[in-house]
């Protein structure tokens, strides 16, 4: 049910200040350390009340000279507090916005695919960095600060009524339209923080985008086009900030108006009270002194009031995604032991990507692959190959039908369990920076480096690897830009070697790589296959030749079953995609 946006609004400020809650103990002693700088403070104006009434009337330099050194002690004093009064709040507040970044980042990871299929990286980054940035100074300094101005403000109110109430209804007019303009204000603030973070979201998708595919923008020459996007985006930010600085400046010149106002009226009507006789110049100075103190305090808390409310347009965005409930099932007692044969079945399986729900991805989809079996999948461009591969990893639950491994449904296991019984190796695998042990201890964190070496081997990537200078140490770029296609596609199956899954999901690479490389990837895939069951996503005809069984996909469904020799008989799909030479040879 939909919230009215001022419940919503208090709810996202709650849940921003619960996120101090943990941190009450540091909390205490700063708060402590501020109300005692802040009291401190107070004293100031009552110094100055005794140098005009009394010292410099009686014309004593001794007790001016003892009033200095007290005083400079005093603001030693205060020094000392009010320093860590700082340190304590910052920390603690650089610590919440340091867990606020884990649990964001946690919450991520454990969303479904299809949650990766409608949401962009760089929206999903942004709200890691730049909103959780935004929500940092709301609960760190500002904190500290609110209370501490808070207590000013208070503390030089009652110091003022205490003083001249007559003086002082003065404040009764001006303190509530301060802070009447401050809510309102700070209302308009939320929505339109919340626009511009949306809009700093976009951009850096943008940016993101076009810095990861860097080699397309440059093949087309896009620079240009791309560079007008991120304008595009960032000017959109841009002119929604600019409404908020407008605003801001309403309401800033607005509350310094009131504040020096105030004074000027203080001042006004103090110096004929005065004349009256009705105050001393010293009690004048000293009321004009804590004048000054409120708004000052007043002017600040507005800052600040500003400032949350940006972190709480900011926070929406990011509670929105910490309480997100990854749209994915989980048996209620899973299954915890792997699966050992690796018998994989898929029993009427319909599919449709929740990003595209009027297209059957797959319908009634059902065939077996037996324990050590090798199965090609064979078919037309969007015939739904890649689906079954991600249909077997789990990583989207089938509307209709199941898939089942060594004959339980997979959503009965648990699926880390179950993942980490299949291997896959993309057409383009992608290897992360950082060194080639890094990348093919992935499979197997843990692993030591003789089984790195091992897997290496076996995956005829050890040559290479052992020719580079720093060996297993050597760096990769991001995305292993620094290795060759044949390089990075053997490392990726070392990485799945260490991983010894019992079974395999292999999409064969379509780009041609040169014979000898060919040959060594090819080898080292066999090698890989040995003793597993395999679906292969194959495009090769020596793979497809090679296969068990091969199963031919068109438009979602299973047109054909059977060898490579049994389908070549027929007339069908199969016969065409090998004549038509839609199949690699060799
Ligand atoms: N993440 C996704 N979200 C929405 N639709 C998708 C997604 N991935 C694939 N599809 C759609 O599902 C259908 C099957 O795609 P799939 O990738 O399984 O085909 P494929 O046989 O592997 O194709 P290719 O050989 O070109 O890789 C296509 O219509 C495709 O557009």
């Amino acid at each position: 049910m939909a919230k009215r946006p001022t419940e919503e609004t208090s709810l996202n400020a709650k849940r921003l200040l619960s996120l101090i809650k943990p941190h009450w103990k540091g909390l205490s002693v700063a708060t402590f350390a501020l109300f005692v700088a802040a009291g401190i403070s107070l004293l100031y104006p009552q110094a100055a009340r005794i140098a005009i009434d009394d010292v410099i009337k009686a014309g004593q330099t001794t007790d001016m000279k003892m009033l200095g050194l007290g005083l400079l002690g005093i603001f030693a004093v205060q020094a000392f507090f009010v320093a860590l009064r700082y340190y304590l709040f910052t920390v603690i507040g650089d610590r919440i916005v340091a867990d606020l970044r884990k649990s964001l980042f946690s919450a991520l990871l454990a969303q479904e695919m299809g949650f990766f299929d409608d949401n962009r990286t760089g929206e999903l980054t942004s709200r890691l960095t730049s909103d959780t940035q935004a929500i940092q100074s709301a609960v760190t300094t500002n904190v500290s600060m609110g209370l501490r101005y808070g207590a000013q403000a208070i503390g030089g109110v009652a110091i003022l009524f205490v003083t001249s109430v007559k003086l002082s209804l003065v404040m009764i007019v001006a303190v509530p339209l301060v802070i009447g303009t401050a809510f309102f204000y700070g209302r308009m603030l939320r929505r339109l923080s919340r626009k511009v973070q949306d809009a700093i979201a976009d951009s850096t998708s943008v940016a993101e985008e076009s810095i990861g595919g860097i080699r397309t923008v440059r093949s087309f020459a896009r620079e240009e086009h791309e560079r007008e996007n991120y304008d595009r985006d960032i000017e959109r930010s841009f002119d929604i900030a600019k409404i908020r600085a407008r605003l801001g400046a309403f309401f800033t010149g607005g509350i310094t108006f009131l504040g020096y106002g105030t004074i000027a009226v203080i001042l006004w009507l103090g110096s004929l009270m005065v004349i009256d006789g009705q105050m001393t110049p010293g009690e004048l100075a000293a009321y004009i002194l804590y004048t000054l103190f409120v708004a000052v305090a007043l002017g600040v808390l507005s800052g600040l009031w500003t400032d949350f409310m940006k972190a709480v347009g900011a926070g929406e965005r990011v509670f929105e995604l910490i309480d997100r409930l990854p749209n994915f099932d989980v048996a209620d007692d899973p299954r915890h032991d792997a699966p050992k044969t690796g018998h994989v079945a898929l029993e009427g399986v319909t599919f449709r990507y929740p990003t595209r729900p009027e297209v059957a991805a797959l319908a009634d989809v059902s065939f077996e692959v037996r324990p050590g079996e090798k199965v090609a999948l064979v078919g037309p461009s969007g015939s739904g190959k890649s689906t079954v591969a991600n249909l077997v990893a789990r990583f989207y639950d089938p509307q209709e039908g199941r898939v089942r491994i060594d004959g339980y449904d997979i959503r009965d296991w648990d699926p880390d369990v179950l993942r980490s019984a299949i291997g896959m190796v993309a057409q383009e695998p992608v290897l992360f920076s950082g060194s080639i042990r890094s990348n093919v201890v992935y499979g197997r964190l843990g692993a030591g480096d003789d089984e790195v070496v091992d897997a290496l081997r076996a995956a005829n990537a050890w040559e290479f690897v052992s020719d580079f200078p720093d060996g297993l140490d050597t760096v990769i770029g991001e995305r292993g830009v620094r290795l060759s296609g044949g390089q990075k596609q053997r490392v990726a199956i070392a990485r799945a070697i260490l991983k010894d899954p019992a079974i395999l999901v292999l999409d064969e690479a379509t780009s041609a790589l040169d014979v000898e490389s060919e040959a060594l990837v090819q080898a080292a895939l066999e090698k890989l296959m040995e003793g597993r069951t395999t679906i292969i996503i194959a495009h090769r005809l020596s793979t497809i030749a090679n296969a068990d069984r091969v199963v031919v996909l068109d438009r979602g469904r299973v047109v054909e079953k059977g060898t490579h020799q049994e389908l070549m008989g027929g007339d069908d799909v199969y016969r065409r995609l090998v004549e038509s030479q839609q199949l690699l040879g060799g």
